[in-house]
């Protein structure tokens, strides 16, 4: 632990507690200088964890990749794979009792949402959370009516499939169960760890996440290759996933070894490839944690490529969101709203009538115009809205 001696025990403490936890943050090809590296910031060794790395890989390309120790990828896309199998009837069965709002956990059809109007995506998918409890009205609020009508929508109750016991086998929800326990325990270690990365104390990420973790989503998918369904929206554009960020804290994606995933800086037009390696996850910072960070950390654009005939690709994605009534600290908003707009300056210079397409991300502010009201609107509100949104494919 040479590279952790001199750090004060707390710190130490940490990051010593993320290398046993066997995060294995991988480092290989980051260059030291994050403005300017052009590689793919993946990462590709166990041996050196480190806050430094850590830093430079957020402030890059906000993608990194870990050794998948804590979480079980072959179990969680089993589970993925046999629920997909099951009859469409049976998947239609998996239905949320609360669909209102945009926002619903259970089965996703096929192109039953897009990230932009302008694509089709040709997935399905299906959405669960943590159980409800029943408590999720006595959340405090300084906006009460708003947060505990947004509580009860985020917190509606999982919609298994009908006779899931019979057709998925008991250990089936057990199964999707454990494995939001693993990521949403993995994602507490990354907010300590991305904490410390920030210049903060290792519990400064959690003082807003916490509260977070029921209403913090898994999505798994099964996307299909191109020549799935040849009669929806044949003059649309197809695609995996559209270009979009992820609004929340940071997702924790498993996948299989099919890949597709890619990722581009904020000053690029180039996608980079995700690699997809089996024992590995990956792990993408979101427009929240940007914010927070004052724009120094990056949420990256990314999209999901259409995987090559015959193959289909399956993946999880864990959402990790803030407590619904979380703000943004009104100085980091300013700031990040200032860099967004050099970014935006740098991106019209380099790319010219390239740099103005439009992606789903959670402000769509114009040339970062926008950002502040993260410190003003509870984070739920803007993720209900946004949800509203992808229900009306107008993201
Ligand atoms: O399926 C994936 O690998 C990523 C999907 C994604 O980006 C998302 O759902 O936000
Ligand atoms: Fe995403």
């Amino acid at each position: 632990m040479v590279p952790f001696v001199g750090l004060p025990p707390p710190l130490a403490a940490l990051v010593v507690g993320l290398a046993s936890a066997a995060i294995g943050l991988l480092v290989g090809t980051l260059r030291s200088d994050a403005a300017s590296a052009t590689a793919v910031p993946l990462l590709v060794n166990v041996s050196e964890v480190n806050v430094k790395q850590l830093r430079i890989a957020a402030s890059s390309l906000g993608v990194f990749r870990l050794a998948a120790d804590s979480v079980d990828v072959e179990a969680a896309l089993e589970a993925s794979r046999s629920f997909f199998a099951l009859p469409e009837a049976v998947k239609w069965s998996a239905k949320s009792a609360t669909g209102v709002g945009g926002f619903k956990r259970g089965y996703i059809p096929l192109a039953g949402e897009s990230g932009l109007r302008d694509y089709v995506e040709l997935k399905e998918g299906f959405c669960y959370g943590a159980e409800p409890d029943g408590n999720e009205s006595t959340a405090t609020s300084s906006n009460a009516t708003t947060e505990s009508n947004g509580l009860k929508l985020l917190l509606s109750p999982n919609a298994w499939p009908d006779e899931h016991e019979r057709a998925l086998g008991p250990a089936w929800v057990p199964t999707m169960l454990r494995h939001l326990q693993a990521c949403e325990a993995l994602s507490n270690q990354l907010l300590r760890a991305l904490s410390v990365a920030m210049g903060h104390e290792a519990g400064f990420l959690g003082a807003l996440a916490t509260g977070g973790e029921p209403i913090s989503l898994m999505r798994l998918f099964h996307y299909f290759p191109n020549t799935t369904a040849p009669h929806v929206a044949p003059a649309v554009p197809r695609i995996g996933s559209s270009p979009h960020s992820d609004w929340h804290l940071l997702t924790i994606v498993v996948q299989d070894t099919t890949g597709g995933l890619q990722a581009r800086r904020p000053d690029a037009a180039e996608w980079i490839d995700v690699p997809a390696e089996p024992g590995e996850i990956v792990i993408i910072l979101g427009d929240y944690l940007s914010a927070i960070s004052n724009g120094s950390f990056v949420a990256p654009v990314h999209r999901v490529l259409l995987p090559p005939p015959p193959t289909e690709r399956f993946s999880f994605t864990y959402f990790r969101y803030p407590q619904y009534g979380a703000l943004v600290p009104a100085e980091s908003a300013r700031r990040a709203q200032q860099r967004a707009l050099r970014n935006a300056r740098r991106r019209r210079r380099k790319l010219g009538s390239r740099a103005a397409e439009a992606f789903n991300t959670l402000i769509r502010a114009t040339e970062g115009v926008g950002l502040e009201q993260l410190a003003t609107t509870p984070f739920g509100d803007l993720l209900l809205h946004k949800w509203l949104g992808v229900a009306a494919n107008k993201v």
